[in-house]
């Protein structure tokens, strides 16, 4: 290992964005260094690979450089560490903090040709292709001169808000090829239900034959009078805790009416999906497939948390009254990763946000067609844990949890009357894929929690306890 990929081997696994965690990690490289300016600062764009039991990952570090001892205060908890690169000891840093470095990144997506999304242009001049490319959506302008933050809070990714006008996010976990995200947004782009996208950042990474450009960061439309769905949806909980003898109904922060409407606006982005994107229907073979994987998912989730051996039997009989659905099941690309985190309420409406699928997922596996009713059950499951998560370790639990379960299904079914109403498919009348997808979904966070917050287990564990009961 070189002294950089030792540091990074110590720094990488405390980022909240690692998806590795809880695995040994076996091996660090350094597959590519791409820098962007020279110098000091200096500022390159890594891809690093990570070998855990036989597998390898692929990370990207914006790599800030500086000589060491010169690294400002404000930027000390960005620091990886100090090493020998090319001569002289110089600290190395995640430039994400540094807005010094990060303005270059949209000065040169400003400057960049007008393209479609997933298009590769020929290098100007015909000459090779650079090996990081800045690219535009046509139409988008970009004005530059803006400061970035980090943005703070539960990310597997990394974003950068500028000034108040754009978001780019640097994709952590790199797959070979277009960024789902990307692909979705770009697609949704006339859609007033999704922010606009403007411009990417992209690389060439091998898939193992041959080199594939790679979508490194997304800059969209920052949402700066948006207010977090799962924010909203803690306030009205807290405020419904406060006052436990009253129905959610008659609650002052009632969340209801906006589930209602932000089921209208999932229906209205699936079908906008729908008729952007390719569909196609599931036969009753392929829903035996997709019970056999909901089940490889459950075997694989009990041999790491073994608190869901008691619920494998009611587990099982959900994928196999999937299996045994005889009609073919519509599919269509999906948000796949469906929260209230992922959407925000602006002034004008509900806003989805990452379509990027589950972040610990193949991208060939995230871009698969699926039925609209696994992102329906996605966001269910976000009402359960609104309502529970509150009550993690609080010793007022038992008595609150009749009304955590009357806040939850209120907002389940506020949003699946949105949904229909809002042209989809109606959530009531396809309960056995439904329940399917759900009980999928809370196994994913059984592991998802298990992973990243401990803490949290109880919360999907408690759901399929409830589920199964
Ligand atoms: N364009 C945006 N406008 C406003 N807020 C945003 C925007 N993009 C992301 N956010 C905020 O950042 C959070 C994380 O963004 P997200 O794209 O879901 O990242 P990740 O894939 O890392 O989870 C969102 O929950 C939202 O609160
Ligand atoms: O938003 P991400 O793409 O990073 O999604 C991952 O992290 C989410 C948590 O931040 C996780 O969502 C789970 O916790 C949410 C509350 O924090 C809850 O609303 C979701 O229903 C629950 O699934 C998501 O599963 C994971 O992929």
């Amino acid at each position: 290992m070189t002294q950089l990929e030792e540091l990074l081997s110590d720094w990488i696994p405390r980022q909240r964005w690692f998806a590795g965690k809880g695995k040994p990690i076996e091996t660090v490289t350094v597959r590519t260094e791409h820098p962007l300016v020279s110098g000091d600062p200096g500022l390159s764009v890594l891809v690093v690979e990570i070998g855990q039991r036989g597998s390898v990952s692929r990370y990207q570090v914006l790599l800030g450089l500086r000589p060491a001892g010169t690294l400002r205060e404000e930027l000390a908890h960005a620091a990886i560490g100090v090493c020998r690169l090319g001569g002289a000891p110089r600290t190395v840093y995640d430039a994400s903090h540094d807005p010094e470095l990060t303005s270059l990144l949209l000065d040169r997506l400003s400057a960049a040709d007008g393209c479609g999304a997933g298009a590769h242009p020929p290098a100007e001049g015909g000459g090779p292709r650079p090996p990081v490319r800045f690219r535009r959506l046509p139409e988008a302008a970009v004005s530059t001169g803006h400061r970035s933050l980090v943005l703070k809070g539960e990310q597997s990714n990394t974003s950068l808000v500028y000034g108040e006008d754009y978001v780019l996010k640097s994709f952590r976990r790199l797959w070979p090829g277009l960024n789902p995200d990307l692909e979705l947004t770009a697609a949704l782009a006339e859609s007033p239900y999704v922010a606009r996208p403007y411009a990417w950042i992209e690389t060439d990474v091998s898939d193992g034959e041959r080199s594939v450009p790679t979508t490194l960061a997304m800059l969209q439309e920052y949402m700066r009078s948006a207010t977090d769905g799962w924010v909203l949806a803690a306030t009205s909980v807290r405020d419904l805790y406060a006052n436990p003898g009253l129905s959610p109904a008659d609650a002052g922060g009632d969340f209801a009416g906006e589930a209602e409407r932000l089921g209208a606006a999932t229906a209205a982005v699936h079908r906008a999906l729908a008729r952007e994107l390719p569909t196609d229907v599931l036969s009753p073979g392929a829903l035996r497939e997709l019970a056999g994987s909901m089940l490889g998912r459950l075997r694989r989730a009990t041999a790491e948390v073994p608190e869901l051996q008691p619920y494998g039997g009611v587990l099982r009989g959900a994928y196999e009254a999937l299996a045994r659905v005889d009609e073919p099941l519509p599919i269509q690309r999906v948000h796949g990763d469906y929260h209230l985190g992922q959407v925000v309420r602006t002034d004008a409406g509900w806003v989805l946000l990452d379509f990027e699928g589950e972040p610990a997922a193949p991208v060939e596996e995230r871009r698969r067609p699926s039925s609209p009713l696994r992102d329906v059950a996605g966001m269910l499951r976000s009402f359960d844990y609104a309502a529970r998560y509150q009550l993690v370790g609080s010793s007022s639990a038992p008595e609150l949890a009749p009304t955590a379960r009357a806040w939850a299904q209120r907002n389940r079914d506020a949003f699946s009357a949105g949904y229909a109403f809002g042209g989809g498919v109606d959530p009531e009348k396809h309960q056995t894929v439904l329940r399917a997808f759900e009980y999928d979904k809370a196994v994913y966070e059984v592991l998802y929690e298990a992973h990243n917050r401990p803490s949290w287990l109880r919360i999907p564990l408690d759901s399929i306890a409830a589920l199964a009961a």
